[in-house]
């Protein structure tokens, strides 16, 4: 069971590959994963945004858990499990799951969408919360519609089980508040404002961008964490160029394309409504191909 002091460094949410037929690439999946734990993370997360999780049947969601658990058999990297939808029942059911097949925390987001009030907001975590496995709370107002007010996040935070949060709000105010409060770790979720997050009282960031180059992200946490921040500084800038085209259209698009290049996954396919990258960006990303 994941716990409060584990919540820093990198963790990284992956992609679930599919066919060209749209089926689950378990081959893929196990090749590249397992690419990914050979690195020293802090978590691997799996069925995040990163992972389309709106796409992923419950099957296909304990087939991914289950493989998952065994690629970490020998490893002490915890398995976070995207949980959250846009409906709180349904996200207990996914918890509860997630929990049965040894999930070590879920990471439930905001749900979105449906643009529940602040008090909607805390009673759907209070839920999830209240099946018993740790929880890392995930706030991202661009995707979800609504966003989590500072004291909504507290007050979420002190909840029993709510282990950490991944704040994607795109400012600095709810890491900086929360940090100044002596809240609960936070993680930043905005790959391209990483180190200033950090700087801001992050503990650490679960980057869809770590991916990529993901020695090169543990290398910018561990200077930042030892306090040799002129060098995480030049890491972080060497990374953002790659960072801006990976960002440029939709996550996860970019980054399966990436990845499929490289040969860690099979192939890019997306499930609808989310598509392939356009030529322009095929263009701009071919210059960063090199390792
Ligand atoms: O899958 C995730 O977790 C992440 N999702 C964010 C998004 O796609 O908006 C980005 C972040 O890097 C991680």
């Amino acid at each position: 069971m994941l716990t409060e002091q584990q919540i820093y460094g990198i963790y990284v949410p992956v992609v679930t590959p599919f066919s060209a037929a749209g089926e689950v690439d378990l081959d893929s999946y196990q090749h590249y994963v397992n690419n990914i734990i050979g690195n020293n993370i802090q978590g691997l997360v799996v069925n995040g945004t990163t992972g389309e999780s709106p796409t992923v049947t419950i099957n296909e969601l304990q087939l991914l858990i289950n493989t998952s658990r065994e690629l970490l058999q020998s490893s002490t990297i915890p398995l976070i499990v995207g949980t959250g939808t846009n409906d709180t029942a349904s996200t207990i059911a996914r918890t509860e799951l997630a929990g049965n097949l040894g999930a070590d925390a879920v990471l439930v987001v905001v749900p979105y969408y449906s643009r529940p009030s602040q008090e909607g907001i805390i009673a759907h975590f209070r839920k999830a919360a209240e099946v018993g496995v740790p929880v890392i709370a995930y706030d991202i107002p661009g995707r979800a519609g609504v966003g989590m007010s500072v004291d909504t996040a507290r007050t979420i935070l002190e909840m029993n089980n709510v282990v950490g949060l991944k704040d994607c709000s795109g400012s600095p105010t709810l890491v900086s508040e929360l940090s100044r409060l002596g809240s609960k770790p936070v993680l930043c979720g905005d790959d391209l404002h990483f180190y200033d997050m950090l700087g801001c009282g992050a503990a650490g960031g679960m980057l869809a961008s770590a991916n990529v180059h993901t020695a090169e992200f543990i290398k910018v946490y561990e200077y930042f964490a030892s306090g040799q921040l002129d060098l995480a500084k030049e890491t972080f800038t060497n990374l953002l160029p790659l960072m801006r085209l990976l960002f440029k259209e939709s996550n996860p698009a970019p980054i399966k394309w990436i990845l499929s290049k490289y040969g860690e996954i099979a192939s890019d396919t997306l499930r609808l409504p989310m598509t392939s990258i356009s030529q322009g960006l095929q263009q701009e990303l071919s210059v960063h191909l090199s390792r």
